[in-house]
Protein backbone atom coordinates (compact mmCIF):
# COMPACT_ATOMS: atom_id res chain seq x y z
CA UNK A 1 0.00 0.00 0.00
CA UNK A 2 1.40 3.79 -1.01
CA UNK A 3 0.42 5.94 1.39
CA UNK A 4 1.23 9.94 0.88
CA UNK A 5 1.19 11.94 3.98
CA UNK A 6 1.51 15.53 4.94
CA UNK A 7 5.32 16.10 6.61
CA UNK A 8 3.55 17.65 9.67
CA UNK A 9 2.08 14.82 10.63
CA UNK A 10 3.18 13.54 13.87
CA UNK A 11 3.97 10.06 14.76
CA UNK A 12 3.24 9.00 10.89
CA UNK A 13 5.97 6.31 10.61
CA UNK A 14 4.00 4.47 13.56
CA UNK A 15 0.74 5.42 12.46
CA UNK A 16 0.90 5.34 8.57
CA UNK A 17 4.49 3.35 8.44
CA UNK A 18 2.45 0.45 9.35
CA UNK A 19 0.35 0.10 6.74
CA UNK A 20 2.86 0.23 3.52
CA UNK A 21 5.36 2.44 1.81
CA UNK A 22 5.21 6.32 2.98
CA UNK A 23 6.03 9.39 0.92
CA UNK A 24 6.20 12.42 3.22
CA UNK A 25 5.69 16.10 1.59
CA UNK A 26 4.79 19.19 2.61
CA UNK A 27 1.32 19.82 2.77
CA UNK A 28 0.84 22.76 0.80
CA UNK A 29 2.35 21.11 -1.95
CA UNK A 30 1.19 17.62 -2.62
CA UNK A 31 0.01 17.56 -6.36
CA UNK A 32 -2.21 15.17 -8.58
CA UNK A 33 0.71 13.60 -9.61
CA UNK A 34 1.64 12.99 -5.67
CA UNK A 35 -1.46 10.75 -5.21
CA UNK A 36 -1.23 9.36 -8.50
CA UNK A 37 -0.30 5.89 -8.25
CA UNK A 38 -0.98 6.37 -4.11
CA UNK A 39 -3.97 4.31 -2.25
CA UNK A 40 -4.18 6.80 0.62
CA UNK A 41 -3.59 10.37 1.41
CA UNK A 42 -3.57 11.60 5.30
CA UNK A 43 -3.36 15.25 5.41
CA UNK A 44 -3.88 17.81 7.77
CA UNK A 45 -5.66 21.93 7.15
CA UNK A 46 -3.67 22.83 4.64
CA UNK A 47 -4.01 20.49 1.80
CA UNK A 48 -7.15 21.17 -0.02
CA UNK A 49 -8.30 18.01 -1.13
CA UNK A 50 -10.76 18.72 -4.16
CA UNK A 51 -11.46 17.23 -8.00
CA UNK A 52 -8.45 17.72 -9.44
CA UNK A 53 -6.04 16.14 -7.02
CA UNK A 54 -7.96 13.33 -6.60
CA UNK A 55 -9.78 12.96 -10.04
CA UNK A 56 -7.11 10.79 -11.87
CA UNK A 57 -5.71 8.68 -8.81
CA UNK A 58 -5.94 5.40 -7.40
CA UNK A 59 -6.91 6.75 -4.04
CA UNK A 60 -9.62 4.31 -1.99
CA UNK A 61 -8.94 6.57 1.18
CA UNK A 62 -8.26 9.98 2.39
CA UNK A 63 -8.05 11.08 6.32
CA UNK A 64 -7.50 14.93 7.82
CA UNK A 65 -5.94 14.15 11.20
CA UNK A 66 -8.07 17.88 12.22
CA UNK A 67 -11.39 18.55 12.90
CA UNK A 68 -11.91 20.99 10.31
CA UNK A 69 -12.85 19.53 7.24
CA UNK A 70 -13.49 22.36 4.84
CA UNK A 71 -10.62 21.86 3.15
CA UNK A 72 -11.66 18.63 1.82
CA UNK A 73 -14.23 18.43 -1.15
CA UNK A 74 -16.67 15.71 0.05
CA UNK A 75 -18.57 15.32 -3.20
CA UNK A 76 -15.47 14.81 -5.40
CA UNK A 77 -14.63 11.72 -2.94
CA UNK A 78 -18.17 10.17 -3.09
CA UNK A 79 -18.12 10.63 -6.26
CA UNK A 80 -14.42 8.45 -6.99
CA UNK A 81 -15.89 6.14 -4.10
CA UNK A 82 -13.03 7.01 -1.92
CA UNK A 83 -13.17 6.17 1.91
CA UNK A 84 -13.34 9.39 4.08
CA UNK A 85 -12.41 10.20 7.78
CA UNK A 86 -11.80 13.54 10.07
CA UNK A 87 -10.74 13.70 13.53
CA UNK A 88 -13.82 14.98 15.41
CA UNK A 89 -12.83 16.27 18.54
CA UNK A 90 -9.03 15.30 18.31
CA UNK A 91 -7.71 18.64 19.94
CA UNK A 92 -10.43 20.43 20.96
CA UNK A 93 -9.40 20.32 24.95
CA UNK A 94 -6.37 22.27 23.61
CA UNK A 95 -8.52 24.58 21.91
CA UNK A 96 -10.37 25.50 25.34
CA UNK A 97 -6.77 25.47 27.38
CA UNK A 98 -5.32 28.08 24.70
CA UNK A 99 -9.06 29.78 25.65
CA UNK A 100 -8.59 29.78 28.95
CA UNK A 101 -4.47 30.94 28.93
CA UNK A 102 -5.81 33.83 26.80
CA UNK A 103 -8.76 35.27 28.69
CA UNK A 104 -6.67 35.11 31.77
CA UNK A 105 -3.49 36.74 30.07
CA UNK A 106 -6.63 39.35 29.29
CA UNK A 107 -7.66 39.45 32.90
CA UNK A 108 -4.49 39.99 34.00
CA UNK A 109 -3.56 42.87 31.84
CA UNK A 110 -6.67 44.66 32.11
CA UNK A 111 -7.09 44.37 35.64
CA UNK A 112 -10.34 42.19 36.26
CA UNK A 113 -11.20 38.94 37.01
CA UNK A 114 -12.76 36.04 34.31
CA UNK A 115 -15.32 35.54 37.09
CA UNK A 116 -16.71 38.87 36.70
CA UNK A 117 -17.64 38.21 32.87
CA UNK A 118 -19.90 36.16 30.53
CA UNK A 119 -18.49 34.80 28.12
CA UNK A 120 -20.78 34.56 24.93
CA UNK A 121 -19.56 30.74 23.00
CA UNK A 122 -20.86 30.78 19.25
CA UNK A 123 -20.92 27.56 18.22
CA UNK A 124 -21.22 24.75 20.67
CA UNK A 125 -19.60 21.36 19.55
CA UNK A 126 -17.08 19.73 20.71
CA UNK A 127 -14.64 22.70 20.96
CA UNK A 128 -17.43 25.00 22.48
CA UNK A 129 -19.75 22.56 24.67
CA UNK A 130 -16.34 21.58 26.77
CA UNK A 131 -15.25 25.25 27.01
CA UNK A 132 -19.13 26.01 28.40
CA UNK A 133 -18.52 23.04 30.58
CA UNK A 134 -15.04 24.35 31.55
CA UNK A 135 -16.16 28.19 32.47
CA UNK A 136 -19.69 26.84 34.29
CA UNK A 137 -17.63 24.70 36.29
CA UNK A 138 -15.62 27.77 37.06
CA UNK A 139 -18.23 29.35 37.96
CA UNK A 140 -17.77 31.85 34.90
CA UNK A 141 -21.13 33.19 33.66
CA UNK A 142 -21.88 31.79 30.03
CA UNK A 143 -24.29 32.41 26.88
CA UNK A 144 -24.27 29.64 23.59
CA UNK A 145 -25.35 30.40 20.22
CA UNK A 146 -25.38 27.40 17.90
CA UNK A 147 -28.57 27.95 15.45
CA UNK A 148 -28.17 24.25 13.79
CA UNK A 149 -28.63 22.81 17.49
CA UNK A 150 -31.57 25.22 18.24
CA UNK A 151 -33.23 23.86 15.52
CA UNK A 152 -32.45 20.26 16.12
CA UNK A 153 -32.99 20.08 20.36
CA UNK A 154 -35.04 23.22 20.65
CA UNK A 155 -33.97 26.44 21.96
CA UNK A 156 -33.72 26.16 25.57
CA UNK A 157 -30.25 26.72 26.23
CA UNK A 158 -29.18 28.37 22.88
CA UNK A 159 -29.62 32.18 22.54
CA UNK A 160 -28.92 34.07 19.11
CA UNK A 161 -25.84 35.77 18.03
CA UNK A 162 -27.62 39.12 18.50
CA UNK A 163 -28.41 38.46 22.29
CA UNK A 164 -25.02 37.28 22.83
CA UNK A 165 -23.56 41.01 21.32
CA UNK A 166 -25.86 42.12 23.73
CA UNK A 167 -25.15 40.61 26.89
CA UNK A 168 -21.91 39.19 26.71
CA UNK A 169 -18.13 40.97 27.24
CA UNK A 170 -16.04 38.03 25.51
CA UNK A 171 -17.75 36.66 22.57
CA UNK A 172 -15.66 33.47 21.53
CA UNK A 173 -16.30 32.09 17.74
CA UNK A 174 -15.45 28.01 17.76
CA UNK A 175 -17.52 27.93 14.20
CA UNK A 176 -16.67 25.85 11.21
CA UNK A 177 -16.52 27.34 8.15
CA UNK A 178 -19.60 27.34 6.32
CA UNK A 179 -19.54 29.46 3.12
CA UNK A 180 -23.47 29.23 2.35
CA UNK A 181 -26.86 28.21 3.18
CA UNK A 182 -29.17 29.10 6.37
CA UNK A 183 -26.31 28.71 8.98
CA UNK A 184 -23.47 29.70 7.02
CA UNK A 185 -20.57 31.10 8.94
CA UNK A 186 -18.65 32.96 6.44
CA UNK A 187 -18.18 36.62 7.97
CA UNK A 188 -20.32 36.02 10.81
CA UNK A 189 -19.15 38.63 12.29
CA UNK A 190 -19.17 41.57 10.18
CA UNK A 191 -19.09 45.77 10.75
CA UNK A 192 -22.62 45.78 11.98
CA UNK A 193 -21.99 42.95 14.76
CA UNK A 194 -18.82 44.17 15.64
CA UNK A 195 -20.48 47.83 16.40
CA UNK A 196 -22.73 46.22 18.56
CA UNK A 197 -19.95 44.77 20.86
CA UNK A 198 -19.89 47.04 24.43
CA UNK A 199 -17.02 48.74 25.49
CA UNK A 200 -13.99 46.48 27.17
CA UNK A 201 -15.70 43.84 24.74
CA UNK A 202 -13.41 40.70 23.84
CA UNK A 203 -13.45 38.95 20.67
CA UNK A 204 -11.78 35.42 20.16
CA UNK A 205 -11.64 33.49 16.81
CA UNK A 206 -10.40 29.59 17.30
CA UNK A 207 -12.93 28.88 14.61
CA UNK A 208 -11.90 29.49 11.15
CA UNK A 209 -10.29 33.29 9.89
CA UNK A 210 -13.13 33.75 7.23
CA UNK A 211 -15.75 33.33 10.45
CA UNK A 212 -14.86 37.40 10.72
CA UNK A 213 -14.70 40.03 8.09
CA UNK A 214 -10.81 40.83 9.08
CA UNK A 215 -11.26 44.26 7.76
CA UNK A 216 -14.14 45.16 9.46
CA UNK A 217 -12.63 43.94 12.69
CA UNK A 218 -9.53 46.22 11.52
CA UNK A 219 -11.29 49.21 11.22
CA UNK A 220 -13.54 48.34 14.62
CA UNK A 221 -9.81 47.60 16.40
CA UNK A 222 -8.98 51.04 15.16
CA UNK A 223 -11.17 52.78 16.36
CA UNK A 224 -12.55 51.08 19.46
CA UNK A 225 -9.30 49.10 20.18
CA UNK A 226 -5.70 50.38 21.61
CA UNK A 227 -3.78 50.84 18.92
CA UNK A 228 -0.64 48.85 20.13
CA UNK A 229 0.77 45.92 19.90
CA UNK A 230 -0.62 43.51 22.93
CA UNK A 231 -2.08 46.29 24.54
CA UNK A 232 -5.86 46.32 26.35
CA UNK A 233 -7.47 48.69 28.32
CA UNK A 234 -10.88 48.74 30.46
CA UNK A 235 -13.38 50.35 27.48
CA UNK A 236 -11.21 49.48 24.58
CA UNK A 237 -12.45 46.45 22.29
CA UNK A 238 -9.62 43.31 22.67
CA UNK A 239 -8.94 40.63 19.89
CA UNK A 240 -7.14 37.84 20.31
CA UNK A 241 -6.83 35.84 16.86
CA UNK A 242 -5.62 32.26 16.43
CA UNK A 243 -7.13 31.85 13.20
CA UNK A 244 -6.96 34.62 10.30
CA UNK A 245 -8.36 34.70 6.70
CA UNK A 246 -5.96 34.22 3.96
CA UNK A 247 -3.40 32.04 6.05
CA UNK A 248 -0.78 31.88 6.03
CA UNK A 249 -0.68 35.49 4.43
CA UNK A 250 -2.44 37.37 6.88
CA UNK A 251 -3.26 41.08 7.59
CA UNK A 252 -0.13 41.95 9.14
CA UNK A 253 -2.18 45.62 9.97
CA UNK A 254 -4.60 43.36 11.87
CA UNK A 255 -2.41 40.96 13.88
CA UNK A 256 -0.57 44.68 14.78
CA UNK A 257 -3.74 45.31 16.66
CA UNK A 258 -4.47 41.91 18.10
CA UNK A 259 -3.42 41.73 21.87
CA UNK A 260 -3.05 38.05 21.13
CA UNK A 261 -1.93 37.42 17.70
CA UNK A 262 -1.42 33.05 17.38
CA UNK A 263 -0.49 31.16 13.69
CA UNK A 264 -3.76 28.71 14.02
CA UNK A 265 -2.09 27.10 16.92
CA UNK A 266 -5.19 26.56 19.51
CA UNK A 267 -5.23 23.41 19.08
CA UNK A 268 -1.34 22.09 19.32
CA UNK A 269 -0.76 20.25 21.82
CA UNK A 270 1.19 16.87 21.93
CA UNK A 271 -2.19 15.02 22.90
CA UNK A 272 -4.15 16.68 20.16
CA UNK A 273 -1.73 16.04 17.56
CA UNK A 274 -1.44 12.47 18.30
CA UNK A 275 -5.12 11.80 18.99
CA UNK A 276 -5.97 13.11 15.67
CA UNK A 277 -2.69 10.50 13.64
CA UNK A 278 -4.59 8.09 15.53
CA UNK A 279 -8.11 8.35 15.03
CA UNK A 280 -7.03 8.39 11.14
CA UNK A 281 -4.62 5.33 12.08
CA UNK A 282 -7.52 3.79 13.54
CA UNK A 283 -9.67 4.38 10.75
CA UNK A 284 -7.26 3.22 7.87
CA UNK A 285 -7.18 -0.19 10.16
CA UNK A 286 -11.18 -0.25 10.07
CA UNK A 287 -10.88 -0.33 6.19
CA UNK A 288 -7.69 -2.57 5.77
CA UNK A 289 -9.18 -5.12 8.36
CA UNK A 290 -5.98 -4.41 10.83
CA UNK A 291 -5.52 -4.18 14.83
CA UNK A 292 -4.72 -1.03 15.57
CA UNK A 293 -2.43 0.59 17.77
CA UNK A 294 -3.46 1.71 21.33
CA UNK A 295 -3.21 5.85 21.73
CA UNK A 296 -1.35 4.96 24.95
CA UNK A 297 1.10 3.83 23.10
CA UNK A 298 1.93 6.87 21.08
CA UNK A 299 1.66 9.26 23.93
CA UNK A 300 4.89 10.20 25.88
CA UNK A 301 4.42 11.26 29.81
CA UNK A 302 4.27 14.93 30.26
CA UNK A 303 7.86 16.94 31.16
CA UNK A 304 6.04 18.44 33.89
CA UNK A 305 4.02 15.78 35.94
CA UNK A 306 3.40 17.45 38.92
CA UNK A 307 3.15 20.99 40.93
CA UNK A 308 2.58 21.67 44.88
CA UNK A 309 0.61 24.67 45.91
CA UNK A 310 0.50 25.40 49.66
CA UNK A 311 -0.32 28.88 50.41
CA UNK A 312 -3.60 31.47 49.83
CA UNK A 313 -2.68 32.96 46.79
CA UNK A 314 -5.42 34.94 45.08
CA UNK A 315 -7.57 32.02 43.20
CA UNK A 316 -7.34 33.17 39.62
CA UNK A 317 -3.49 34.20 40.09
CA UNK A 318 -3.44 30.53 41.36
CA UNK A 319 -5.66 29.35 38.25
CA UNK A 320 -2.96 31.60 36.12
CA UNK A 321 0.60 29.93 37.56
CA UNK A 322 -1.06 26.51 37.00
CA UNK A 323 -2.96 27.22 33.26
CA UNK A 324 1.09 28.96 31.83
CA UNK A 325 2.97 26.25 34.07
CA UNK A 326 1.77 23.69 31.32
CA UNK A 327 0.67 26.70 28.16
CA UNK A 328 1.13 30.21 28.32
CA UNK A 329 -0.19 31.78 24.94
CA UNK A 330 2.19 34.87 25.35
CA UNK A 331 4.90 31.94 24.22
CA UNK A 332 3.38 32.00 20.62
CA UNK A 333 1.85 35.05 20.71
CA UNK A 334 5.85 36.22 20.84
CA UNK A 335 7.31 33.61 18.46
CA UNK A 336 4.53 34.98 15.30
CA UNK A 337 5.90 38.44 16.05
CA UNK A 338 9.59 37.16 15.61
CA UNK A 339 9.48 34.45 13.50
CA UNK A 340 7.64 36.77 11.03
CA UNK A 341 10.07 40.13 11.69
CA UNK A 342 12.79 37.54 10.91
CA UNK A 343 11.40 35.84 7.63
CA UNK A 344 8.33 37.56 6.86
CA UNK A 345 4.26 37.21 7.22
CA UNK A 346 3.87 33.83 5.14
CA UNK A 347 7.21 31.64 5.96
CA UNK A 348 6.91 33.18 9.60
CA UNK A 349 3.30 32.01 9.97
CA UNK A 350 3.97 28.48 8.61
CA UNK A 351 7.38 28.01 10.69
CA UNK A 352 6.30 28.69 13.49
CA UNK A 353 3.35 26.29 12.75
CA UNK A 354 5.74 23.40 11.91
CA UNK A 355 8.54 24.03 14.30
CA UNK A 356 5.72 24.18 17.14
CA UNK A 357 7.07 23.43 20.93
CA UNK A 358 6.30 20.19 23.00
CA UNK A 359 3.07 21.57 24.36
CA UNK A 360 0.57 19.01 26.88
CA UNK A 361 -2.70 19.77 27.92
CA UNK A 362 -4.16 20.31 31.86
CA UNK A 363 -5.45 17.52 32.39
CA UNK A 364 -1.51 16.39 32.18
CA UNK A 365 -0.80 18.16 35.29
CA UNK A 366 -1.16 16.97 38.53
CA UNK A 367 -1.32 19.84 41.32
CA UNK A 368 -1.12 18.75 44.93
CA UNK A 369 -2.69 21.05 47.36
CA UNK A 370 -2.10 21.41 51.31
CA UNK A 371 -3.12 24.14 54.06
CA UNK A 372 -4.75 27.47 52.60
CA UNK A 373 -4.29 26.00 48.54
CA UNK A 374 -6.53 23.07 49.55
CA UNK A 375 -9.62 25.87 48.67
CA UNK A 376 -8.45 26.33 45.52
CA UNK A 377 -9.45 22.27 44.51
CA UNK A 378 -12.43 23.03 42.86
CA UNK A 379 -11.79 25.65 40.47
CA UNK A 380 -8.47 24.09 39.24
CA UNK A 381 -10.40 20.83 38.62
CA UNK A 382 -13.28 22.75 36.78
CA UNK A 383 -10.35 24.31 34.44
CA UNK A 384 -9.42 20.84 33.42
CA UNK A 385 -6.05 19.65 36.37
CA UNK A 386 -6.00 16.92 38.09
CA UNK A 387 -6.09 17.25 41.49
CA UNK A 388 -4.58 16.08 44.70
CA UNK A 389 -5.13 17.48 48.09
CA UNK A 390 -3.17 16.51 50.83
CA UNK A 391 -5.30 16.68 54.04
N1 LIG B 1 -7.78 27.07 15.92
C1 LIG B 1 -7.60 25.77 15.93
O1 LIG B 1 -6.50 25.30 16.09
C2 LIG B 1 -8.78 24.86 15.77
C3 LIG B 1 -8.75 23.60 16.37
C4 LIG B 1 -9.87 22.78 16.26
C5 LIG B 1 -10.97 23.20 15.52
N2 LIG B 1 -10.95 24.41 14.92
C6 LIG B 1 -12.13 24.89 14.16
O2 LIG B 1 -13.20 25.00 15.08
C7 LIG B 1 -14.35 24.47 14.48
C8 LIG B 1 -15.25 23.93 15.56
O3 LIG B 1 -14.67 22.76 16.12
P1 LIG B 1 -15.61 21.68 16.83
O4 LIG B 1 -14.75 20.51 17.11
O5 LIG B 1 -16.33 22.27 17.97
O6 LIG B 1 -16.59 21.34 15.65
P2 LIG B 1 -18.02 20.70 15.76
O7 LIG B 1 -18.40 20.31 14.39
O8 LIG B 1 -18.03 19.68 16.84
O9 LIG B 1 -18.94 21.91 16.25
C9 LIG B 1 -19.23 23.05 15.47
C10 LIG B 1 -20.51 23.65 16.01
O10 LIG B 1 -20.75 24.87 15.32
C11 LIG B 1 -22.14 24.95 15.09
N3 LIG B 1 -22.49 25.89 14.04
C12 LIG B 1 -22.53 25.67 12.70
N4 LIG B 1 -22.94 26.79 12.07
C13 LIG B 1 -23.16 27.71 13.04
C14 LIG B 1 -23.60 29.08 13.00
N5 LIG B 1 -23.91 29.69 11.85
N6 LIG B 1 -23.68 29.75 14.17
C15 LIG B 1 -23.36 29.14 15.35
N7 LIG B 1 -22.98 27.85 15.44
C16 LIG B 1 -22.86 27.15 14.28
C17 LIG B 1 -22.53 23.51 14.75
O11 LIG B 1 -23.93 23.31 14.90
C18 LIG B 1 -21.71 22.73 15.76
O12 LIG B 1 -22.41 22.50 16.97
C19 LIG B 1 -13.85 23.40 13.51
O13 LIG B 1 -14.73 23.21 12.44
C20 LIG B 1 -12.54 23.94 13.04
O14 LIG B 1 -12.77 24.68 11.86
C21 LIG B 1 -9.89 25.26 15.03
O1 LIG C 1 -9.28 21.72 12.39
C1 LIG C 1 -8.42 21.50 13.20
O2 LIG C 1 -8.32 20.42 13.79
C2 LIG C 1 -7.44 22.57 13.58
O3 LIG C 1 -7.71 23.76 12.92
C3 LIG C 1 -6.02 22.10 13.42
O4 LIG C 1 -5.30 22.49 14.56
C4 LIG C 1 -5.37 22.62 12.20
O5 LIG C 1 -4.02 22.29 12.20
P1 LIG C 1 -3.22 22.05 10.82
O6 LIG C 1 -3.94 20.96 10.14
O7 LIG C 1 -3.36 23.30 10.04
O8 LIG C 1 -1.87 21.68 11.23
Amino acid sequence: MKIVVDANVPAAERCFGFFGEMLRLPGREITPADVRDADALIVRSVTPVNAALVANSALSFVGTCTIGTDHIDLDALKARDIAFASAPGCNAEAVVDYVLSSLLTLAERGGWQLGERCVGIVGVGNVGSRLRSRLQAMGVATLACDPPRAEKEGEDGYDSLATLLERCDVICLHTPLVPDGRHATHHLLGAQELDRLAPGSIVLNAGRGDCIDGLALRQCLVGRGMAGRGLVGRDSISAVLDVWEHEPGIDAGLRDLAALATPHIAGYSLDGKLRGSWMIHAALAAKTGRTPLSLDALLPPPALAELSLAQALDAEDALRLCVRAVYDVRRDHDRLWRQMHEEGITLGFDHCRADYPLRREFSTLKVNLSGEALRLASLLQAAGFQVNQQT
